[in-house]
């Protein structure tokens, strides 16, 4: 399975203008690379304009699921859509998206943990429903939003539950990139999967946000990373075949207790 992330600047609280580069970014990126599937990262069509929700929000994830859609149909090609700000319910949601090769929208996962260092709590409501796997080509993956990393019971579910990738989808901050990075590699040691991470790079409202987007394999061997601070797409093919090697040769599944702790 080719992958390919996008590490990208937003443009702060402009749909419009964010959903034209992504188009270009698949333009480019499918002919050149021909990815199968395309990741990209946290809240891409407003970034973290909070206080302007109701302006620039999607509407039950519109206009951004059809216009992902109609690209996964005419490239036939995955998406890993991000995260967008969503309006439902009575709420503001952080909802990620996965479309499939034919338009379909197969996950929506709306975030969980709200994370204070950003305000999120303030404007945003948290996700109701369960974390849950999904599948893209017979293979079991999950998605999770950049604060929700630092809970390792949510990868360590998915993980039970058979995923083999686990996604991280972010606008996480400079100010704590070590733990992007050393949390990123403990998720993917622990769980014996592939994580394949987009983070956003550039500034918002006084806060640099850190880039370095990885895909790392089950050993925790970094296949790929980004740099902190510039646009940037990271290609690889990920040997899927490397997770049933690892459980078996370091079969920490099997060895667990779960009813001692
Ligand atoms: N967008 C986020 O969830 C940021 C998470 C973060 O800043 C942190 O966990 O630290």
């Amino acid at each position: 399975m080719k992958y390919a992330v996008y590490q990208m600047d937003i443009v702060a609280g402009n749909p419009e203008k964010n959903r034209k580069k992504v188009k270009t970014w698949l333009e480019t990126v499918v002919t050149t690379e021909k990815p199968d599937i395309v990741v990209l990262p946290e809240m891409w069509t407003t970034a973290y304009t909070l206080s302007q929700l109701e302006e620039v929000a999607d509407c039950d994830g519109e206009l951004t699921v059809s216009f992902l859609q109609q690209i996964a149909k005419d490239y036939c090609i995955h998406i890993i859509g991000g995260s967008v700000a969503n309006q439902k319910e009575g709420g503001f949601y952080n909802s990620a998206l996965v479309i499939d090769q034919n338009g379909t929208l197969v996950y929506q996962y709306d975030k969980i943990h709200l994370v204070p260092m950003l305000d999120e709590p303030r404007y945003l409501t948290g996700g109701k429903q369960k974390a849950e796997v999904f599948e893209l080509n017979g293979v079991k993956m999950g998605l999770i939003i950049c604060y929700d990393l630092r809970f390792p019971e949510l990868a360590r579910k998915l993980a039970l539950e058979g995923a083999q990738v686990l996604h991280v989808v972010a606008e996480w901050p400079s100010a704590r990139k070590n733990h992007w990075k050393t949390l990123q590699l403990a998720r993917a040691i622990e769980n014996q999967l592939f994580v394949v991470s987009s983070n956003r790079i550039g500034h918002y409202d006084g806060v640099d946000f850190a880039g370095t987007s990885m895909i790392i394999d089950p050993w925790g061997n970094v296949i790929k990373t980004g740099s902190e601070d510039r646009e940037e797409t990271l290609v690889a093919e990920i040997p899927l075949e490397q997770v049933a090697q690892i459980r078996k040769d370091v079969p920490v599944f099997a060895s667990r207790v779960p009813e001692l702790y």
